[in-house]
Order: structure tokens, then C-alpha cells, then sequence
């Protein structure tokens, strides 16, 4: 299994706890949204997973194995954090040396996958064009194209959406989910913006001054659950006609999240059985976000 396990991961610039004590495990086939207000911790934590700060205390590991001193796993990673080329090379030539990093030389291969993955993220025809030329978009767009040549086991991605127009957005994200679906990797991506990563992804973890307050799958959010007094049969079966609700017999209570409708469930429940109480963790995640 490629898992990624990040375990009591710490980071001190000088008196300041960027990351304190945090862990968490990505399995493959999974989109992680990583969300924290500015100075939270989010590329601190990035920049650990790919080797590009040494943390403090804590562990990285990838297949079991230790990252942080098996190195050369992470050439097999798909970066993305504050995209950096040389400019005076054009396009082609910056790939290439990702290419050759990871021991590619033959020229027809470097050139196909350098082709086909400027054609992904909207760059094509732009081979031969000195990247100093390019717009902040278009140098984010060939930045996430680097991540992709090298995304064959897991992808970190600082911010992949800064900077890209509503079309570049839409690429990016459609792309991420269809690599994943079919090399089953993981993906950790940071994003200030909860909406973009309720598109994108099915679990979040929140970071708050360098801890992890939150970690939970989109789904759990926005749960609802109504205690009653007793679970009849009559109940049973009004609930069988709404679809997504749960019934715990033993709890005498009912579970379902906010794809069904709360009323709906209320009435159905009244003739039958005396409602004890309704709890919500309706928007849990908003609410955080808001009260950071
Ligand atoms: N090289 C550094 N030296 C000193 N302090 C640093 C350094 N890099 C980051 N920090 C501090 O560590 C904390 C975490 O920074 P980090 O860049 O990881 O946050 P972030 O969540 O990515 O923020 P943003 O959303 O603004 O990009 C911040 O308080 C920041 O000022």
C-alpha cells in the first residue's frame, strides 16, 4: 500500500512553532485538502513531505520506508510548492531537467511526455518559448505541469490554483482527479478557499498555528442525528422510504447527513415515534474556518 504517514511532525524557526506535533496518514487513491489561515503551517508542511525543510522532530515515512532518509523515493513525487525555472531556457529545456533528474534521457520519450503534458495543462505549441516570456498563470500552469512528469506515486501541491484563470482551474482539478483514479496515488494540496477544495477532494485537514485541528472526510460533515424513544416498526419502514438514513435500534436513533432533508425526516418520524433530541454537526468545518 503507498501510504504516507506523517507522525509528531515538528518544525521551530527559532522561537516559532510552525508545526507542532502533527500527524496523519494519505493512502493512495485519496485527495487531501489542506486548509489554515495565512502562517498556519500549510507550506511548512509541505515543504517536510518534500524535502525541502528538514523538520525538527517526527517522521515521514512513504511505503513504510523512512523519507527523510530514503530521499530518493520522493524523485518519483510530483512537486508543486512556489514553482521556480530557469528563464533563460525555454520550456522543453526546463522539463527536461526534471527528465533527466529522474534518469530519463532519451530524447523522443522526454520530448513525448514533455509534449503531453504541456497539451494537459494548456501550454502546447509553447515547447520552444523562453519561460521568462510566460505570465504568473502560465508559469503556474508550467509548474503543475513539472508536478504531473513526475506524479507517478504521490503529489504535494502548494496553492495549485493561484494565479490560473477559471478554465486553468477547471484543467487542474479534472486532471488531478483522473491521475488519480487511474495511478492511485495520493494527493495533499493546500488552498485558502473551502469551496475549491469541497470540489476537489474528500478529506480535509485544517491547520491552526502549526497544529492539526481538524482531519475528517467531507462526508462526515454536516451529519445529523435525531435520538427517539423507541424504534418501531412503523418507524422502520416510514424511514425505509427515505434514502441515506441510518437507524442504530440499540441508540434508538436515526443518522443521516445533509443530502437528505431534515423536515423530511421529522415528519416521517412524528406519527411514529416521539422525537428525544436532534444534534447537528451541520457545517463543522465552516464554522472552524469562520472562527479562525
Ligand atoms: N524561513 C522562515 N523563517 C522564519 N519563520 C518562518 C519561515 N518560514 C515560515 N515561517 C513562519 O512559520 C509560520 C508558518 O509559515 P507557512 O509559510 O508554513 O504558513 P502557510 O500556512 O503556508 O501560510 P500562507 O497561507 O500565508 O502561505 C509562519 O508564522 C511564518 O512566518
Amino acid at each position: 500500500m503507498r501510504t504516507l504517514q506523517v507522525s509528531g511532525l515538528t518544525k521551530n524557526y527559532g522561537e516559532k512553532k510552525a508545526l507542532d506535533d502533527v500527524s496523519f496518514q494519505i493512502n493512495q487513491g485519496e485527495i487531501v485538502g489542506l486548509i489554515g489561515k495565512n502562517g498556519a503551517g500549510k507550506t511548512t508542511l509541505l515543504n517536510c513531505i518534500a524535502g525541502n525543510i528538514f523538520p525538527d522532530a517526527g517522521s515521514i515515512c512513504f511505503e513504510n520506508k523512512d523519507l527523510l532518509v530514503n530521499c530518493e523515493i520522493r524523485k518519483e513525487f510530483g512537486i508543486l510548492i512556489q514553482p521556480s525555472f530557469l528563464d533563460y531556457m525555454n520550456t522543453y529545456d526546463n522539463l527536461r531537467l526534471l527528465q533527466n533528474a529522474v534518469g530519463i534521457w532519451d530524447k523522443k520519450l522526454i520530448r513525448k511526455q514533455s509534449d503531453e503534458v504541456l497539451k494537459i495543462v494548456g501550454l502546447e505549441g509553447k515547447g520552444k518559448t523562453f519561460v521568462k516570456s510566460f505570465s504568473f498563470g502560465m508559469k503556474q500552469r508550467l509548474g503543475f505541469a513539472q508536478a504531473l512528469l513526475n506524479g507517478y506515486k504521490f503529489m504535494i501541491l502548494d496553492e495549485p490554483f493561484v494565479g490560473l484563470d477559471i478554465n486553468g482551474r477547471a484543467m487542474v482539478k479534472e486532471y488531478i482527479k483522473k491521475i488519480v483514479k487511474e495511478k492511485q496515488i495520493g494527493v495533499i494540496f493546500s488552498d485558502h478557499n473551502l469551496d475549491e477544495v469541497r470540489s476537489l477532494c474528500e478529506r480535509v485537514i485544517v491547520i491552526k498555528d502549526g497544529k492539526k485541528i481538524y482531519d475528517k472526510g467531507l462526508e462526515e460533515d454536516g451529519q445529523y442525528e435525531i435520538g427517539v424513544e423507541s424504534v418501531n416498526q412503523g418507524l422502520i419502514q416510514a424511514m425505509a422510504g427515505i434514502p441515506g438514513v441510518e437507524i442504530d435500534t440499540e441508540k434508538s436513533s436515526l443518522a443521516f447527513n445533509n443530502n437528505t432533508d431534515l423536515h423530511q425526516v421529522i415528519a416521517a418520524i412524528v406519527p411514529h415515534a416521539r422525537i428525544v433530541f436532534v444534534k447537528s454537526s451541520e457545517n463543522d468545518l465552516e464554522n472552524m474556518l469562520k472562527g479562525e
